[in-house]
């Protein structure tokens, strides 16, 4: 009997046993699909503990890099790596240094004597004439005012040459072109003052503020394209500037301007199009107080439909841009190929707002310098600054002697 329970006992034992092995063995072959199914290298989710084992091994097995693989931390690693950072910086161009503007007249000489050349040649071969008679000095007369150098300077030169060829008697050509460049040089006048009027104001809280400058000038004279290149020309010469995009006529001189502030890092205050410009330049100038500019440029719209609808604008620019301070430079812009015509549009933009200097544009596509002597005789303001071509850097302040010596060589 007892022998019969000892093998009943065994039987249960050796059962239960090989039951227990089926049903681990079943679990075992279960269990593998969901988690260790093949761990992805995600950046985005990593193991929260390291795990070890075949788990572990997975994904590193994809890919490894060995120590000879791997850039280390030194001085060039970083410009291997900067193009990832790149993508981020065109938001801010970078800020153009403009050239000096000392002397930029004798650099840009050989355009202007390219153009203007006839002029200078032309008076010194008839001055060179053996026989100076009438026909020839009207032939002298003919050529100024093709010049554009107008009516009443032309006769007061050629009426000072005809007394000092008369006192002088034989005549070499370096006598003739010393004294052809002596009677230019006075009726151009060496000695009036052309300096743009920058330096601050005192505002009318009793402050200092910004010098500031109002650009008026026909459409299509230069006029925006001055602003831009008298930004750089003041940035050039150390000074910080703010530009006031009062021109809403057409809107694409907004955007043209602050083209222009951006290449040297100057700021554009602009309005909406059609816009109100004094509300604009208003707003310049107080940006230009808050920021402490050193100048304000503002560049206005100049149609010229009516003479009262030009005088409202402009007239109404100056009046609030004077509720912060004064206006220390008003500059007319001329387009030196309009000859009698910019004379024309000169007289009544003088006659709207106070002139204070000139800026004659274009100067390198015409034979016509002769409008510099008109010009001022018309509005009796100095011509401060020359337009000399399409470049950023082709504004030169106007220098009397420099442009006489172009006129007829040295
Ligand atoms: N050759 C030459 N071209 C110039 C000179 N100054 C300006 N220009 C050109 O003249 C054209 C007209 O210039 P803008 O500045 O747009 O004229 P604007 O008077 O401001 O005209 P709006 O913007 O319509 O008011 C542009 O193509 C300029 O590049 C210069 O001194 N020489």
């Amino acid at each position: 009997m007892e022998y019969v329970i000892l093998a009943v006992v065994i039987a249960v034992v050796v059962l239960g046993a090989i039951s227990g092995l089926v049903v681990s063995g079943r679990k075992k072959k279960q269990l593998p699909p969901p988690p260790p199914a093949t761990p992805q290298p995600s950046v985005t989710a990593p193991p929260a503990e390291p795990h070890v084992g075949e788990e572990a091994e997975a994904p590193s097995d994809e890919e490894r890099r060995t120590v000879e693989d791997v850039t280390l931390p030194t001085a060039e690693a970083p410009a291997a790596e900067a193009p990832a950072a790149e993508p981020e910086a065109p938001a801010a161009p970078p800020v153009e240094v403009p050239e000096p503007t000392a002397g930029r007249l004798v650099r840009l000489r050989a355009r202007l004597s390219r153009s203007q050349n006839t002029l200078g040649k032309g008076l010194l071969n008839l001055l060179s004439r053996e026989h100076l008679d009438e026909d020839t000095w009207e032939e002298v007369e003919d050529t100024l005012l093709t010049a554009d150098v107008g009516v009443a300077p032309t006769q007061e030169l050629v009426e000072r040459l005809r007394e000092r060829v008369k006192v002088l008697g034989t005549r070499t050509p370096d006598d003739l072109r010393e004294l052809l460049r002596e009677e230019l040089l006075t009726l151009i006048g060496p000695d009036l003052d052309r300096t743009v009027h920058t330096a601050n104001g005192i505002g009318n809280g009793g402050d200092e503020i910004p010098g500031v400058v109002m650009v008026v000038g026909v459409n299509g004279t230069g006029k925006t394209t001055t602003t831009g290149k008298l930004a750089r020309v003041l940035v050039a010469d150390g000074k910080s500037v703010v530009l006031g995009a009062a021109d809403t006529f057409r809107a694409a001189a907004a955007d043209q301007l602050q083209t222009w502030g951006e290449r040297v890092g100057a700021r554009t205050v602009r309005g909406p199009e059609g816009g109100d410009p004094a509300s604009i330049a208003f707003d310049a100038v107080k940006e230009g107080i808050a920021e402490a500019a050193d100048v304000v440029l503002i560049d206005t719209a100049g149609r010229l439909h009516t003479k009262t609808g030009l005088m409202d604008e402009l007239g109404k620019v100056k009046r609030v841009v004077e509720k912060h301070g004064p206006v220390g430079e008003v500059l007319l812009v001329l387009d030196a190929t309009t000859g009698q015509n910019g004379l024309v549009q000169a007289r009544v933009f003088a006659e709207v707002v106070d002139i204070t200097g000139v800026v004659l544009t274009k100067l390198d596509g015409t034979a016509k310098g002769g409008i510099i002597i008109a010009v001022q005789r018309e509005l009796g303001v100095p011509v401060k600054l020359v337009g000399l071509g399409e470049g950023a850097d082709d504004l030169a302040p106007f220098e009397p002697k420099a442009f006489v010596d172009a006129l007829i060589g040295d």
